[in-house]
């Protein structure tokens, strides 16, 4: 951060928040992203972020991304070289993206010092994001090394029937548990329609339960509450174990309303990921690696069985199977850098289209195909 100037020497200074923006196609994920930047711009001094543009099928981003996924892969030739349609191509585009995703955090990890927040605009198909491999292996690899929310966007004027606002809270729901990072649902477009009731169904299932009752539709022609009615009677319970562990705001993305109190609400998610996540993600580490120093016990072991049985059966090839020291390593391929950090100066050829690779004939890389 940049007080610690201000703090004097011995303050640590504050890792970035990286807020990675979710939510369904047309939510205004990307207007959100640039409200937020022109936030931090108009602070003084201005706190620029660091943006991530991960929508590979965009077509305009309102803001200017850092790192765009558009610089490296080229969607519409993903789609073309691999037949797919939009939705493969956009997943496919990710997963190639997937494979430089070192390059990405060695990147960011060098702006860490000098930004305060580094934000992440996803596909507007959110389930290419949440529910695919390479959706969970960026958001993992991320929050591992930087505190990270989840920024779930919401159109609010399209969330004010109960059925709507509880599917869409499912689905945060799931997102929550998948991820397990500090969650903030963002209650967008709040120019249109106030978010007033959604907050009220959240904090008291009986209000949301007497708006299910009055709302058309949830009745049959008996009078009886229709099945779809008595289940989101059942789920408002659950959800309500849910809600407490979110914080929920309220935003327009057009008038820059609610700004302050998002930001507010993303110091808290950084304390909770310190307190909660961070501890958690220590100890899941500290159990796979303990798993896998126990499998490379046991298989060295069996290996060293193996050997001794082998040299005893043919101790002339036992004899003449020697480590000779004046034998050359294998040279390391360097790490050569694909992705773009647009902070940069640009250089000739920095284009890279991954899926190009694959046409050349001196080169033998060959992308995996979807399964
Ligand atoms: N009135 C109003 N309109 C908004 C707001 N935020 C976004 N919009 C509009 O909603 C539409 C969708 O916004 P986008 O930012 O493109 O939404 P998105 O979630 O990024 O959409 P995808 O590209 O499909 O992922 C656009 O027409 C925006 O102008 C808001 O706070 N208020």
């Amino acid at each position: 951060m940049n007080i610690d100037s201000a703090a004097g020497p011995s303050t640590e200074k504050k890792k970035p928040v990286v807020i990675i923006a979710i939510g369904m196609a047309g939510a205004g994920k990307s207007t959100f992203v640039q409200q937020l930047t022109t936030h931090l711009h108009a602070k003084s001094p201005p706190e620029p972020p660091y943006l991530l543009n991960l929508d590979p099928a965009v077509v305009n981003t309102p803001y200017e991304a850092n790192i765009d996924i558009r610089d490296t892969v080229d969607y519409h030739e993903v789609m073309k070289q691999y037949n797919l349609g939009p939705n493969g191509g956009i997943l496919t585009a990710l997963n190639l993206f997937t494979t430089k995703l070192d390059q990405v955090l060695e990147i960011v990890e060098k702006r860490a010092d000098n930004v305060k927040y580094v934000v992440l605009d996803t596909p507007g198909q959110i389930e290419i994001f949440t529910w695919s491999a390479s959706g969970a292996i960026i958001t993992d690899a991320i929050a591992s090394s930087l505190p990270t929310v989840v920024a779930y966007v919401v159109d609010t004027p399209r969330s004010t029937a109960p059925a709507t606002f509880m599917s869409n809270m499912l689905y945060a729901c799931s997102i929550l548990y998948k991820t397990k990072l500090p969650f903030i649902v963002v209650f967008n477009k709040t120019d249109v329609e106030p978010h007033g009731f959604a907050l009220e169904w959240m904090q008291d299932f009986e209000a949301f339960q007497a708006a299910l009752a009055t709302h058309h539709g949830t009745t049959d022609s008996d009078g009886e509450p229709t099945y779809m009615n008595s289940l989101m009677n059942s789920m408002s319970l659950v959800l309500d174990e849910f809600y407490k562990h979110l914080k929920a705001v309220g935003v327009s993305s057009v008038t820059g309303a609610g700004m302050d109190e998002f930001f507010a609400a993303v110091e808290a998610s950084r304390e909770e990921y310190e307190k909660e996540y961070l501890p958690e993600l220590a100890r899941a580490r500290a159990q796979r690696e303990a798993t896998l120093q126990k499998k490379k016990d046991e298989s060295m072991n069996r290996m060293m069985k193996d050997l001794a049985v082998d040299r005893e059966r043919n101790p002339r090839a036992a004899a003449l199977d020697l480590w000779d020291p004046n034998e050359e390593e294998d040279e390391d391929d360097g790490g050569e850098m694909d992705i773009i950090d647009r902070n940069e100066d640009p250089w000739p050829g920095q284009y890279i289209d991954l899926t190009q690779a694959r046409h050349k004939d001196d080169d033998p890389t060959v992308w995996p195909r979807p399964a």
